[in-house]
């Protein structure tokens, strides 16, 4: 019988983490350890507000889940549909057990997760290093500061969105991307945008409200650069959904429920002719190393939730000028910092 035990962390931000709708100053998170017999796995959930979640729920979830996970690790496809019926969505909450099978099966097996998934691991696009909103001096200054990485994503949706990306080039050559997290009504998107390309910005991240599909459509053929759809895409039936309105979709363990989810919605977002990106939310390198192992299977990465905490007890992926090397223990091949 495979037991599952919890615990919640708290993991403090290095500066402020600001969005065009929340502000995080410290990220509650939980982390589970796996046992069967002699095997272990360790999985982390990071619980976002915005899909519902908090460390309470995921705990909650947890103690619900304990019981349905039968007793081998490698049937996770069973795994899952059991705890998709024990409860809906709670993304996050499946996202760490999940997490956790794929460690404990790679180190039974004696394989870093990559390999058990049949990836390269030297196909790695570079990560993106993202810039949470402030005034527009500060974003430079910050900008300024990660010069180690030569894509920044840049957070906007406020009335300050142009001043913000003219501070920031100023002092910047890295490619830039930009998300809003929501924050424009289309006609704003597309004014933004349109005034944005003198600064060169490879993509868009979210322009409009998640559930506004004809305003990303709009938006999408009213501009010259690609829209990448994020809190519009939850659930795989967004997929087919978004593949008329956008260009890729950002995926994230914690949104869209793990890795096996992940790499179903992967295909299908490929079959709809969609880019696809993999992102984060304020992550250790625990669930932070366990996305990178599907990065060989996406377009863009921006797995940096890690670099803006600044008492990761984990060490997993490391990063050497954008660029995630995967670590080539067993399983996620984390350890705990010593
Ligand atoms: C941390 C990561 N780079 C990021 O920007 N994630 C946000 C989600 C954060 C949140 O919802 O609090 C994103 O891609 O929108
Ligand atoms: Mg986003």
């Amino acid at each position: 019988m495979i037991h599952i035990d919890a615990k919640p962390i708290s993991l403090q931000l290095t500066t402020p983490f600001r969005i065009s709708r929340s502000v995080q100053q410290t990220a509650s998170n939980v982390v589970v350890q796996l046992k069967n017999g002699e095997a272990v796995g360790y999985g982390e959930a990071a619980p976002n507000q915005h899909y519902g979640e908090s460390a309470e729920t995921v705990l909650a979830c947890i103690a619900q889940f304990a019981g349905n996970l039968g007793n081998d690790p490698f049937q996770i496809e069973d795994i899952m549909q059991r705890l998709d019926k024990v409860i809906r969505l709670n993304p996050a909450a499946k996202a760490c057990v999940d997490m956790a099978l794929y460690d404990m099966v790679g180190k039974i097996l004696g394989i870093p997760l990559y390999k058990f998934l049949g990836l390269n691991p030297s196909h790695m696009p570079r990560t993106s290093f993202t810039i949470g909103l402030d005034t527009p001096t500060e974003m430079a200054r910050k900008a300024l500061m990660a010069k180690d990485y030569p894509i920044l994503k840049i957070k906007v949706g406020t009335r300050h969105d142009l001043e913000i990306l003219k501070a920031i080039r100023d002092v910047s050559s890295a490619v830039i991307r930009v998300d809003a997290n929501a924050g424009w009504t289309p006609k704003e998107a597309i004014k933004n945008i349109h005034s944005f390309l003198e600064y060169g910005v490879e993509f868009v991240e979210q322009p409009v409200a998640g559930h506004d599909l004809a305003g990303l459509k709009m938006v999408r053929e009213h501009v010259s650069i690609p829209i990448i759809a994020d809190e519009s895409c939850v659930v795989i039936e967004d997929i087919p959904r978004l593949s008329e309105c956008v260009d890729g979709v950002n995926l994230k363990l914690m949104k869209n429920g793990g890795i096996h989810t992940i790499l179903k919605m992967i295909h299908v977002a490929r079959a709809h002719h969609l880019r696809v990106m993999l992102g984060c939310m304020i992550e250790s390198s625990l669930a932070i190393t366990a996305a990178a192992h599907l990065a060989p299977l996406v377009d863009y990465i921006d797995l940096d939730g890690n670099l803006l905490i600044s008492d990761d007890p984990y060490r997993g992926a490391k990063i050497e000028n954008g660029r995630l090397q995967l670590p080539s223990d067993p399983g996620l091949g984390v350890k705990l910092h010593a």
